[in-house]
């Protein structure tokens, strides 16, 4: 059985200390890294330089969540620098399953995020292009705000799709993910927690990346802890 995978997100990190701040996670599953355009969403975050200083200064997978424009131009640029996980957004292309094969091409994971209300059906016949889910619990842009429950949902209905062999996938949550909402998203059947502010918000980030596990795994019908 695979065991719950976390993945803080730097948004939530010093910007000006982000090698310590990635040491300060280590056992995270993979880092997750806020690329944002301040055109597809109102916010402006980091580039590729920064991720690809982040990629010689930890050993942890970066899983970079483009919420940009035209990521047909850029995602693949993030998978040759080494990203492990590299995400779109599916209201932010026409082409969503030529993003994913370049990003493959380039070497990484392939995913596909879709926004609180964007529906998943119109994708499912599309997601055997990608590796990765991401579900988003709250609106793109900022971090710090609360879960929306609303979306698992669509959790829920790709979970069954793996669990009958019919995709293999990663179901990734991302927004809100807390002590209080961790355990509604694991019994939902996702994979892997995105945690901003919970994990860098904690006095011991570390060991808030563990007690979001061991709460995931206790809450999950198909993961548990590794022994
Ligand atoms: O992509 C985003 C926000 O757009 C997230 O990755 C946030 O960084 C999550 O932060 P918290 O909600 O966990 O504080
Ligand atoms: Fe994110």
């Amino acid at each position: 059985m695979a065991h719950p995978m976390i993945a803080p997100s730097i948004l939530s990190a010093d910007f000006a200390r982000l090698a310590e701040e990635a040491a300060a996670v280590a056992g995270s599953d993979w880092l997750h890294v806020d690329v944002m355009d301040a055109h597809f969403v109102p916010n402006l975050t980091l580039g590729l330089p920064v991720v690809q200083s982040l990629l010689k200064a930890t050993d942890i997978p970066l899983d970079c969540h483009l919420m940009i424009e035209n990521p047909g131009r850029w995602a693949p640029a993030y998978a040759e620098a080494g990203a492990y996980n590299v995400t779109i957004h599916a209201e932010a292309t026409d082409d969503p399953i030529a993003v994913a094969r370049d990003i493959r091409a380039a070497g990484a994971k392939a995913g596909l995020s879709v926004k609180p209300g964007t529906p998943i059906e119109p994708y499912l016949e599309i997601l055997k292009e990608f590796d990765t889910l991401l579900v988003m619990s709250v609106e793109p842009g900022f971090g710090g705000q609360s879960f929306m429950a609303e979306v698992l949902g669509k959790a829920r209905a790709v979970r069954k799709l793996v669990d009958s062999g019919e995709l293999t996938l990663v179901v990734e949550i991302d927004g809100g993910i807390n002590a209080d909402t961790v355990e509604a998203a694991a019994e939902a059947g996702v994979d892997c927690f995105v945690a901003g502010s919970a994990v860098y918000g904690a006095a011991d980030p570390a060991e808030a990346v563990r007690k979001l596990r061991a709460q995931a795994a206790s809450a999950s019908p198909h993961l548990t802890l590794a022994v």
